[in-house]
């Protein structure tokens, strides 16, 4: 937890709209902070298209109801919010909520995980046997049936001896 606090710290957001409420330049914990602090009825903020509005009085208001702003704050909300196809007036007003953007250049990467490859997935499970083995598997029927031989050449010399 405190590691991934610390991974976020120093991401920004510069505010524009609200000067009084947030300074300009504001090293933020976003977006782990939007994701812990910024999701509920009392304080609701978006993220969409890298802006952040905070919606916490629109909620009431909105045609589409709280809880879809509730679900999509603490995430990217861009794509919910233009898989809704919103009008132009709606865009227009939510110009009202907006304090602020995310300074991209203060977002850590996302890390990907790359699955191992599969040449190296063959090489981990080598079911092809050696050439010791391969050696062994025509040895070894080799010397059983020379002692096979061997027991009855001698078994038959002993008999004509006595
Ligand atoms: C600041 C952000 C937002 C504002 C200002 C806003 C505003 C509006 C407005 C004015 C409408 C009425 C229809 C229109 O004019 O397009 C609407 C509808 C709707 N909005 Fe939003 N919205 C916002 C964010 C979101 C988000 C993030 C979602 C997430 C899915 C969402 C989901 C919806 C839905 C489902 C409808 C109803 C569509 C319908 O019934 O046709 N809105 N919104």
């Amino acid at each position: 937890m405190l590691n991934h606090h610390r991974q976020w710290t120093t991401t920004s957001i510069t505010s524009h709209s609200r000067p009084s409420l947030l300074p300009d330049s504001l090293a933020f914990d976003f977006p782990f902070s939007l994701k812990t602090w910024h999701k509920d009825r009392t304080d609701c903020w978006l993220l969409i298209s890298g802006k952040v509005y905070d919606v916490t009085q629109f909620l009431e208001e909105h045609p589409g109801g709280d809880e879809v702003l509730l679900a999509a704050s603490g995430k990217d909300a861009t794509d919910d919010f233009e898989d809704v196809g919103h009008s132009d007036d709606a865009r227009e007003l939510m110009k009202k909520y907006c304090i602020g953007e995310v300074d991209s250049t203060t977002v850590p990467l996302r890390r990907t995980v790359k699955p191992l490859s599969s040449t190296t997935v063959t090489h981990q499970h080598n079911d092809e046997p050696g050439i010791l083995s391969k050696i062994l598997q025509f040895l070894v029927p080799l010397l059983i049936l020379g002692f096979a031989f061997g027991l009855q050449f001698f078994g038959k010399k002993e008999k004509t001896e006595t």
